[in-house]
């Protein structure tokens, strides 16, 4: 159990403090995991959102190091489990063996192993695991709780961080829709562009082992038991006009019927492209972003640009296109939202 004296309290007048602690807990990751300055802000966001968080990209860029640096950013207990398509949502939750008594016994899986202080839960390359453990995963992301033994469990703290490569598509699951639209974010990592970034992940050994590198980071700079009433307070202190208000409806209704907001793309057929997704959910997700990116600006009122730099994140992967679209569906969905942006005024 939790000690509720260590639980540290968030209120109004200290808000200013944990937008310090955030920026540093930024700037320090930022040590670390050199040349991703917009995937670290993006994850900062998510995390003061209480909000899950799915990194696609290549390779071997780093995205694992920045997960590792995220959660011993926000300390307490995280576990890591490895997508692979043998594995059961059980496996999660117990695991059994035989004891020195010749008798089975059971002890939790990496779900249950720290009880309700499970801070974070990395789940690598979430694409080879079978749709019966993101069904697992659904729920805990929707509910932060999980039922087994006939008991329900709760986990109120916890974050999902996964991550999947976008080369391999053989012998991998695509998550379902619904899953998909419980992560805050999905955001996509590519190698850093600075020459100076790529020079030293070369040549530097410091990048070379992730262990050292990423104890680099102060453990719980921002405590994990403060991010949901912190995410709370955020959404509380920071207010939108009506005038935006007005802007992300014009960009909702652009992206349900982007024919009627005159948006057309090369070789796209726009009637038959977008076939759901972009729901209520979706949008007010957006809206909690910007709250948080305005917050993180050091302001009160949520502007048009807040909505624009998290757009892309927030709505992209709730898109659902016609299956004539699907295999280049990640590109056009991206250009999607870029003409959206371009075409709706921004107040
Ligand atoms: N931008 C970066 N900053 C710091 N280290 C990096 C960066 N990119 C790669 N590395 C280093 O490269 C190695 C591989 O990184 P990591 O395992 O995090 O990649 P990954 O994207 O998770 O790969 P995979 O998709 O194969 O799991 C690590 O030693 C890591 O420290």
């Amino acid at each position: 159990m939790t000690d509720p004296a260590a639980i540290p309290v968030v209120e109004p007048q200290d808000l200013f403090l944990w937008r310090e602690r955030a920026l540093r807990l930024e700037t320090e990751v930022g040590r670390v995991v050199i040349g991703q300055e917009r995937v670290i802000r993006f994850l900062l966001i998510a995390l003061l959102a209480h909000g899950h968080v799915l990194l696609e990209g290549d390779v071997g860029v780093g995205k694992t190091t920045l997960l590792r640096a995220m959660a011993r950013g926000v300390g307490g207990p995280y576990q890591r489990v490895e997508g692979t398509v043998d594995l059961m949502p059980t496996d999660l939750i117990y695991h059994a063996s035989i004891g020195d008594d010749g008798r089975p016994r059971l002890e939790p899986g990496a779900l249950l192993r720290h009880g309700e202080t499970l801070a974070v839960f990395f789940f690598n390359e979430i694409n080879r695991a079978r749709p019966q453990v993101h069904a697992l995963l659904l729920r805990l992301m929707a509910e932060r709780s999980l039922t087994a033994f006939n008991r329900e469990f709760s986990l109120p703290y916890v974050v999902i961080f996964a991550d999947r490569n976008s080369l391999e598509r053989d012998e991998t699951f695509d998550l379902p829709a619904a899953a998909r639209d419980r992560f805050f974010f999905e955001v996509n990592v590519s190698m850093p562009t600075d020459p100076d970034a790529r020079r030293q992940l070369i040549f530097d050994r410091r990048f070379h082992d992730t262990d050292t590198l990423v104890a680099e980071i102060g453990e719980g700079l921002l405590d994990y038991r403060a991010l949901p009433a912190l995410a709370r307070l955020i959404q509380a202190e920071v207010t939108t006009s009506p005038a935006l208000e007005e802007y992300v409806l014009s960009l909702w209704t652009a992206l349900r019927d982007p024919v009627a907001a005159g948006i057309a793309l090369p070789d796209i057929d726009m009637s038959r492209l977008v076939k759901g997704g972009a729901s209520p959910r979706g949008m007010a997700y957006l809206v909690r972003a910007a709250h948080v990116r305005a917050w993180l600006e050091g302001r009160k009122t949520v502007m048009p640009e807040d909505v624009r730099a998290v757009f892309i994140e927030s709505v992209a992967h709730r898109i659902f296109v016609d299956p004539i679209y699907l295999l280049r569906r990640e590109a056009i969905v991206r250009d999607l939202c870029t003409a959206i942006l371009e075409k709706v005024r921004a107040p």
